[in-house]
């Protein structure tokens, strides 16, 4: 494998693109976030949040039915449709057309969402994330693998990858087989760790932002937000895969001297995200 390339400030500058001022909610993009189970519905409101706050016009939370009162009260800004079931997803519908969707996160996996998440996968045709759960349900099912569409964004965590790829005894073997991977399901692999790597079939890319800090609860659940909402304001697969990892690991780096590590949470990462973006302007 060739060295990965970094994403560093420069590499972002070439990508980011700053609102355009004649800009209108109805432009923006608007990203639909499935997620939550009962006890597990702060997952699902840290992505809306962290979605809506991250610039596209219009975010939709499907969620099961013991949600709803939670995610409206939680994010006024974000709308909210409900499963039948009350404490997990059994059937994901909706009357409109997402720009991107963001699935998984706190979903758990009873069979029912396993079932959901497969009929999810048949009918649907925006570009997609997928995160936890979503995951852990087709490591459980590879066969439902080939359902997930091209350019689609993974965002295992190690133990999350494990389960997808298998163990490994180096890194370099769990880069190979990432690579492999992401090259049999033309997928793009967002292997979270310190630091995180995309990885992209063959070209393989390091994020240079980020620190323990976002060691807590809800970070990745937040990253899923972010990168669904790039996705839904019509970045490229790569590019919003690329930008999210790297703004997500500015607020770390940004907040840090203000909260120290441990008083660092996920909500901190979206209350940083103005001025992360703010930084990429200067
Ligand atoms: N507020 C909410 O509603 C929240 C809801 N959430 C939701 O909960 C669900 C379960 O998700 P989850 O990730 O906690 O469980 P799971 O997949 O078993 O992984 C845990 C194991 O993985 C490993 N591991 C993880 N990171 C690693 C690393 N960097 N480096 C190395 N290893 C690492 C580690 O394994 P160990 O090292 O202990 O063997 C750890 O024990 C999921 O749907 C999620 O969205 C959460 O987002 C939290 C907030
Ligand atoms: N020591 C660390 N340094 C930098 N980033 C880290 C560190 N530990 C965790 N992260 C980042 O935090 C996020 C954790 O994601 P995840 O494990 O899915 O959290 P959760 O499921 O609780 O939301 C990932 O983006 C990961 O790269
Ligand atoms: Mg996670």
């Amino acid at each position: 494998m060739k060295n990965p390339i970094p994403i560093d400030r420069a590499a972002i500058l070439k990508r980011y693109k700053p609102v355009a001022t004649n800009a209108h909610k109805g432009i923006q993009g608007h990203a639909l976030l499935i997620g939550g189970s009962y006890g597990k519905m702060g997952s699902v409101c840290l992505s809306s949040k962290a979605a809506i706050k991250t610039g596209c016009g219009l975010v939709t939370a499907f969620v099961p039915k013991c949600g709803y009162e939670i995610v409206q009260i939680s994010i006024p800004e974000v709308m909210v449709l409900t499963d039948e079931k009350e404490k997990y997803l059994s059937e994901i519908h909706y009357d409109f057309i997402p720009n991107a969707i963001g699935i998984g996160m706190g979903i758990g996996q009873e069979l029912p969402t396993q079932k959901a998440l497969h009929d999810f996968l048949l009918k649907n045709k925006s570009p997609l994330v997928i995160d936890a759960d979503a995951l852990n349900i087709l490591s459980l099912n590879p066969k439902w693998l080939p359902l997930v569409p091209q350019n689609t964004i993974l965002t295992p965590h190690p133990k999350e990858l494990e389960r997808l790829i298998g163990k490994w005894t180096s890194d370099e073997e769990k880069m190979e087989k990432t690579i492999a991977f992401s090259k049999t399901h033309n997928v793009i692999v967002v292997m979270k760790g310190a630091p995180t790597h995309i990885v992209a079939g063959e070209t393989v890319y390091k994020n240079t932002t980020g620190n323990p800090a976002l060691a807590t609860a809800g970070s990745g659940d937040v990253l899923t937000g972010i990168i669904t909402s790039l996705l839904a304001q019509s970045y490229t697969p790569l590019d919003a895969a690329l930008l999210g990892v790297y703004l997500h690991g500015l607020t770390a780096d940004i907040a840090l001297p203000e909260t120290g590590h441990e008083s660092f949470i996920a909500s901190t990462i979206i209350a940083t995200l103005g001025k992360a973006f703010l930084s990429l302007a200067k």
